[in-house]
């Protein structure tokens, strides 16, 4: 268990995953059926110029993970809890900071489709493609957190499969609010 998560009232949660695999779909319906709080962290990379400018390869933010860790500090630790990172991967966190890491997972060749439709190709899309057959962000969050916290889902794009993934996810927060004692 988090050092700290006893003293919040809701779990921090974070999806995790190659990019494509399904990590805003999901965020963003957890975030409308629970009113936790939406962290594309992406998107406050962008928003708070957290980046020292853009790798011309990978064409991806080289982002500023200090400065990133100093936004995100206050948010992931206030006792309120009920958070959502967003993000493709999740070693970078502090452990205290995290109450549950779902890792979606997505067959390659509907991650291929995917990625191409968003325009990667070459290098980049190979290389998110390889991450994924690896699983290297499975690895990455078995690594970083405790292995009883990290959920692997999978997200290849099957029908009810994102609705039936949040009520999982919205089940085991029901769960961690009785264990924690801040059900209502
Ligand atoms: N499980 C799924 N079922 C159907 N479509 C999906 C699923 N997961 C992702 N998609 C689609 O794949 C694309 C990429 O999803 P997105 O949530 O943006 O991925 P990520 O945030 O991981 O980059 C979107 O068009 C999304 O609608």
């Amino acid at each position: 268990m988090a050092p700290e998560s006893n003293t919040r009232k809701n779990p921090n949660i974070i999806i995790t995953g190659t990019p494509g695999v399904g990590k805003s779909t999901h965020a963003e319906l957890l975030a409308r059926e629970t009113g936790f709080k939406l962290l594309s962290v992406n998107q406050i990379v962008k928003d708070e110029e957290f980046h020292e400018g853009k790798d011309e390869v990978l064409k991806s933010w080289i982002v500023d993970e200090d400065k990133l860790l100093d936004y995100l500090e206050p948010i992931m630790s206030s006792s309120e809890g009920g958070n959502i990172l967003d993000w493709h991967a999740c070693d970078i966190f502090p452990e205290r900071w995290i109450d549950l890491v779902i890792v979606l997972r997505c067959e390659s060749s509907v991650l291929y489709d995917r990625l191409k439709q968003r325009g990667y190709e070459g290098q980049k899309l190979e290389e998110n493609i390889d991450a994924e057959i690896m699983q290297v962000l499975l690895d990455e969050a078995r690594e970083s957190y405790d292995e009883e916290i990290v959920v692997e889902l999978r997200s290849d794009g099957e029908v009810g499969e994102v609705d039936s993934n949040v009520e999982r996810i919205q089940g085991w927060v029901e769960n961690w609010k009785k264990d924690h004692g801040t059900a209502e």
